[in-house]
Order: structure tokens, then sequence, then C-alpha cells
């Protein structure tokens, strides 16, 4: 999986349930249009979606469950409960939120790697900040991500890519990096590659949601920058 995805770009097919493309079945389609326009992998969002898009497109995928609990802020693939649903799929990435916020019942990050290492799949480390992507490294997770930087109360909070946390981390850690979160643009993909060096990259929302595409060219009607 990771030599598929490589240098190429994974395409984030998410819709929650307040969401207007919250549907499998959409998220099956997005996910083969993200095919037929050259994407390497999928990221996706529960058991149903993965499943849907396993049966119409033949992309390697990370799998995700986003699920709220009470005791908690932590909600990507938060407990055993998420990873156990993930690996009723053939997902081959199990990815989790790795920041260092307590989980929901005091899940520890440990076990929930030890669950996807035991099922044979490889683990992503959604992390905030720097010191999370070392921790993740240290603790053996496969490949680290950015995903969470701008998501946590105590990360920097930037409108795109976070390009100098990427570049520390693809400096510093022999990980394999994958810049996600906030890739708006194309210039900003050939950035985290050029610049950061990064080893994959996700592009979720510039491409699946639009909503989000749609409110980007409202804004210049309204005479602001985006
Ligand atoms: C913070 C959080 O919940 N991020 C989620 C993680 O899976 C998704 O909602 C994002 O769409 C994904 O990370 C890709 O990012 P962007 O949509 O910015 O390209």
């Amino acid at each position: 999986m990771l030599e598929q995805i490589k240098n190429k770009l994974v395409v984030s097919c998410q819709a929650l349930p307040e969401e207007p493309l919250h549907s499998s079945l959409i998220m099956g389609r997005m996910a083969l249009a993200a095919e037929l326009g050259g994407a390497a992998g999928i990221r996706a969002q529960s058991k149903a979606d993965i499943l849907e898009i396993e049966r119409i497109c033949s992309l390697p995928v990370i799998g995700i469950v986003k699920r709220k609990y009470e005791d908690s802020e932590v909600f990507i693939t938060a407990t055993e409960f998420e990873v156990n649903e993930l690996l009723e799929t053939n997902c081959a990435i199990i990815a989790m939120d790795a920041t260092k916020r307590p989980r929901p019942n005091g899940t520890q990050l440990a076990d929930l790697l030890a669950l996807v290492h035991a099922g044979g799949r490889l683990a992503m480390a959604d992390c905030s900040t720097f010191e999370e992507c070392l921790a993740a490294q240290a603790l053996g997770f496969d490949v680290v991500s950015t995903t969470l930087c701008g998501y946590t109360s105590y990360s920097e909070q930037l409108d795109g890519p976070n390009f100098a946390l990427l570049k520390r981390c693809v400096t510093e850690l022999q990980v394999p990096i994958i810049a996600e979160g906030k890739i708006n643009t194309p210039e900003d993909l050939r950035r985290v590659y050029d610049e950061c060096g990064v080893y994959s990259a996700v592009v979720g929302g510039a491409i699946t949601r639009p909503q989000q595409i749609t409110a980007r060219f409202v804004k210049v009607l309204e005479g602001s920058e985006d």
C-alpha cells in the first residue's frame, strides 16, 4: 500500500451525517471519480462507506471511523470498537487520532496500535504538533500525518497546510510523512512535495466537499480573499 501512494495523490471521500452528500453510495462514486482522475488511494470514514468504496473502486483505502464520545475530544478511530469495525473491511491502513489528548474510556493509543497490527494492517497517526508526530513514531506507527494540525486547541491555526511543520517532520523523523489537511489547491499539493519532501499527500474537501468548493467561489464575489 505505501509504495502505491508514494509521491501520489490520495483523495479523502467523507461526508458526515450533517453533510449533504452523506451516503455510502455517493462516497463510492466519489472514490470512483477520484480513481478515474488519477488518484492512487482513498481515505474514507465508516465501515459502510469503505465497504461500498471497496466494491466499486480498486484503489487502496486508508480507513477511519469518526465517532463522538462524551468524555473525550478525540473522535477519529478513538477506541477498540472503531478499530474492530475497520478490521471488518479490507482497508490497508487504519488511521487514528494520535494526539496527546485523553481517549474515551481511558483507551490507550498503544493498545489501538497493537490491535491494528494484530489485524495485519498498517497504522497511520493523525497528529497536530511535531511532538505528537515524534511520539507516534516512537510508539511504532508506520506512517505519520499532520491531519489534526489546527484542529487541537494547542496546535498552530493556519488556513492552509503547515509547510514548516511538514518540513520539520520530514527532516527529523524516519517514518514516511503524509501531508493531510487544508491542501486547498493544486499549488499547495505541489509545495508539500517540492518544499517539504513528504512521502504522500491526502486532499479532501477541495475535491469532495462541494459545499466547501462553492463557498470558495462565492467568497470572491463578496470581495474578500480566500
Ligand atoms: C480534522 C478532521 O476531522 N479531518 C478529517 C480527517 O479525516 C477530514 O474531515 C478531512 O477532510 C481530511 O483530513 C482531509 O483534509 P481536507 O479536507 O482539509 O483536505
